[in-house]
């Protein structure tokens, strides 16, 4: 995806709150093009941070520090905060995305280190392990208490087939498990390539032995595993969480050990962190870990590499390769998408110069070869290019959806292969209380952008610089008429283009000139015969 980009010569200031790996966060350390100022400080509470947020550019953290809307708010110049882990629930997004502030995550560099501690939690919940260790180092040898069970042969249900889930799946096989997963996007003909079966939320729980839950935690999964499933699972089943506090209910969780329909519980994650004080954990049935589930040399190394090349790479190209609240572009597609996100912004600022009221709907149709990509991030371009006039700096291609739909802008996107002859073509049309205006403009094979439509009218104008759009109508003499008036100001003409219904109806000229014009020169020309409107637009 493509957003602003800070100058190479600004001071960067990248605050890290969390602990990360020095060696993970190298490339920050030998970047030389960029003006990286690296500062360290964890452990901070929400006020501290406060206190020193203002100049941060890039704010750095793992899970221990909450990322709160205060925060975001304090932290006027903050353009990304980085996310050395996968899950982004200690981010609040949503100012994020309200503010423009792009937020990344690593998502590929600590999954076989959670998958490694679920497997390593499921074994050591199975037979007791925690438990025996702590026994003997008291100085009590007991065999008896400590009699645990297989897993071969067991089922282990997976809530949630993503990275971590698909992993802990080949390792419970590996244990000759069988497994019965759920997930949204397993699809059947994926579950038998693997060996497992998949099934829904109530198929898993009620046919597996030990449980185990890898999804993000959302609204959705919030509670997932609570009483209602509780009550449907085998009796003696064994519960993992090394996923999230509180996608499993808590209380309902604690219940079932107590009332012994659960035989234990291993849990790394807990919904309120740290959590030395938890009811869980006076159960002799529940073994815990502080939140380690990524806590390796070699995952901590590679979440800190990951992100902060993508900060990096922010700040040289504007692109980053792992968004979270944008829709990520696959970087082979990137270079062939990104001219377009130029055209779109450029269409969006055109017509928010014609506009004279607060625009209510815009429809963007997509046609031909770009109808083939994820068109949002176009989209976002387009809403950033027609907000601009508005909010200015304030507006990006993060939040230029949310802004847009805040002030009640409907926006329809389509897409149609059929392209009028050209091989890709946006149309973008906004309506206000009285007004419809329509632009369009297409990608030209080696020669770049054009806008190729203006209203109802067939034009070829690069999108770039001054322009001045005239209606008028169309009578002989108009257009002399105009360049007269201009060579009388002193402003150039660089090019022409006219257009009209009919003859002798509405025209219009779109002239590009080479210098802005000031309000007095636009009504100097607009006082002309049969001149109806006179515009300026600077793209
Ligand atoms: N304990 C720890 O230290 C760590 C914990 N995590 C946690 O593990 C979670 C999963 O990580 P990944 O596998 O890398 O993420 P992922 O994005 O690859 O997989 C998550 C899966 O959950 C699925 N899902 C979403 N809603 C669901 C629902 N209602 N029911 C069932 N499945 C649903 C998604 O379709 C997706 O396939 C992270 O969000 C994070 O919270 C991740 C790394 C380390
Ligand atoms: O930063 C950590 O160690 C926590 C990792 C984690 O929970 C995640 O990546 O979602």
């Amino acid at each position: 995806m493509v957003t602003k980009t800070a100058t190479a010569t600004n001071l960067i200031n990248v605050f890290i709150a969390d602990p990360l790996s020095e060696d993970g966060i190298f490339p920050l350390r030998q970047e030389t093009e960029l003006n990286l100022n690296v500062v360290i400080e964890t452990g901070l509470t929400a006020e501290q941070l406060i206190e020193k947020i203002e100049d941060v550019h890039v704010l750095l953290v793992r899970s221990q520090t909450k990322v709160t809307r205060e925060i975001i708010a304090a932290a006027k110049n903050l353009k990304l905060i980085g996310r050395a882990g996968v899950g982004v629930d200690n981010i609040d997004l949503t100012a994020a995305t309200e503010h423009g502030v792009i937020v990344v995550n690593a998502p590929d560099g600590n999954t076989n280190s959670a998958a490694e501690h679920t497997i390593a939690m499921m074994t050591s919940l199975a037979r007791h392990i925690p438990q025996a260790y702590n026994a003997l180092k008291n100085g009590v040898w007991d065999r008896k208490s400590y009699v645990g069970v297989e897993l071969k042969n067991k089922t282990l249900g997976v809530v949630g087939f993503g990275r971590i889930g698909t992993e802990v799946a080949y390792r419970a096989k590996g244990q000759r498990m069988n497994v019965i997963a759920y997930d949204p996007f397993l699809t059947e003909d994926r579950a038998k390539e693997l060996g497992i079966t998949k099934g829904t939320v109530d198929e898993v729980v009620q046919a597996a032995d030990f449980i185990t839950v890898h999804t993000p935690l959302l609204p959705e999964t919030r509670n997932l595993i609570n009483k209602d499933k509780f009550a449907i699972m085998k009796d003696d089943v064994r519960i993992i969480n090394c996923a999230r506090g509180g996608i499993i209910d808590e209380n309902d969780l604690y219940d079932a050990i107590v009332e012994g329909k659960v035989a234990g519980a291993a849990l790394d994650v807990f919904v309120e962190e740290p959590a030395t004080n938890h009811k869980l954990l006076t159960l002799p049935q529940v073994i815990a870990t502080p939140h380690l589930g990524a806590s390796t040399i070699e995952a901590q190394e590679s979440v800190a590499v990951d992100v902060s090349n993508d900060i990096i790479k922010f700040f040289k190209t504007g692109t980053v390769t792992n968004p979270v609240n944008m829709p990520s572009i696959p970087k082979e597609l990137l270079a062939q998408v990104e001219p377009f996100f130029e055209l779109a912004e450029k269409l969006g600022k055109f017509l928010s110069q014609v506009t004279t009221e607060p625009i209510k709907e815009i429809n963007i149709s997509y046609a031909g070869e770009v109808a083939n990509y994820d068109v949002r991030p176009l989209t976002s371009n387009n809403l950033k290019g027609l907000l601009q006039k508005n909010h200015g700096e304030h507006v990006n291609d993060v939040n230029a959806r949310y802004l847009s739909e805040r002030i009640g802008i409907k926006i329809n996107e389509h897409k149609t292969t059929t392209a009028k002859g050209f091989t890709n073509l946006i149309t973008v049309e906004v309506k206000t209380e009285n007004e419809v205006h329509t632009v369009a403009g297409t990608l030209l094979n080696g020669l770049g952008a054009r806008i190729v439509k203006v209203e109802n009218y067939v034009v070829d104008v690069i999108p770039q610089g001054h322009l001045l759009y005239i209606k008028n109508i169309d009578k002989p003499g108009a257009i002399g008429r105009v360049a007269t008036k201009l060579a009388e100001k002193d402003i150039n003409i660089a090019t022409m283009q006219v257009g009209r219904d009919q003859v002798g109806g509405t025209a219009i000229m779109m002239l590009t000139i080479d210098n802005g014009v000031t309000e007095e020169d636009l009504n100097y020309v607009a006082q002309l015969e049969n001149i109806d409107e006179v515009k300026a637009i600077t793209l």
